[in-house]
């Protein structure tokens, strides 16, 4: 499908629901340092033929200008003529978008994931034991354990990109990039957002209880 066959209310819903997502994500103190990045996937998908919008590169995600978004194809190329650069991580959200066909993908920093990636680096996953937001992920049962991955991170971005088709699980909509930050997904925005956010509580958690657990108070 060609981007100037995607219906114009298909990319201006994408682009209001980033930007709802943004302030919200920002008001919680999830950008420090213009950190992080946001996509919405627009038109119909196929693996080696899909399109979205993303937030510009290097861009203060904590305000508002017509300059925060572009629209990139599969590869990362931008569809339209722009001055905008596309996030420096594009092409992880490409290849997320490629393995899973992902309607909505969100990567923030916070101190929780950036904490939780290095204290169990060398597993290279956090486990998780019966934490009811793991419903969050659809995942139902109560006793459910799950590993959600951690993978090396690196200042040349293509070079992240073969742990993460490696790494990535098909129940669990989200991975950690070590001392980075995490990328979550959905089928949408607002699915995950609700990944992100049950992601991050379970980070605090974990790391919390880890803590307890070591000082001999449990
Ligand atoms: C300033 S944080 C380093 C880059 C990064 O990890 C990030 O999430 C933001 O990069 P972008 O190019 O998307 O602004
Ligand atoms: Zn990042």
């Amino acid at each position: 499908m060609s981007f100037e066959q995607i219906a114009l209310e298909d990319k201006q819903r994408a682009l209001l629901e980033l930007r709802e997502v943004k302030e919200l994500f920002a008001s919680r103190g999830w950008f420090p340092g213009t950190s992080g990045n946001l996509s919405i996937r627009v038109g119909d998908y196929q693996p080696n033929d899909f399109q979205f919008a993303i937030t510009a590169s290097g861009k203060d995600k904590t305000v508002h200008t017509p300059e925060d978004y572009l629209f990139v194809d599969q590869h990362g190329k931008p569809c339209e003529q722009t001055s905008l650069k596309p996030s420096a991580e594009t092409l992880i959200h490409c290849e997320i978008y490629r393995l899973t066909g992902a309607g909505a993908i969100f990567h923030v920093h916070t101190v929780w994931n950036n904490v939780i990636s290095e204290y169990f680096w060398d597993q290279k996953s956090v486990p998780v034991d019966g934490v009811e937001l793991i419903k969050g992920f659809n995942i139902w049962d109560e006793e459910a354990h799950i590993d959600i991955p951690i993978v090396s991170n690196f200042a040349h971005i293509p070079s992240i990109i073969p742990e993460v088709t490696e790494r990535i699980q098909k129940h669990i909509p989200g991975i950690l990039l070590r001392k980075h930050g995490i990328y979550a997904w959905g089928a949408n925005a607002f699915e995950a957002k609700r990944h992100l956010e049950a992601f991050e509580f379970i980070f605090e958690y974990v790391y919390r209880w880890e803590l307890l657990k070591r000082s001999g108070q449990r």
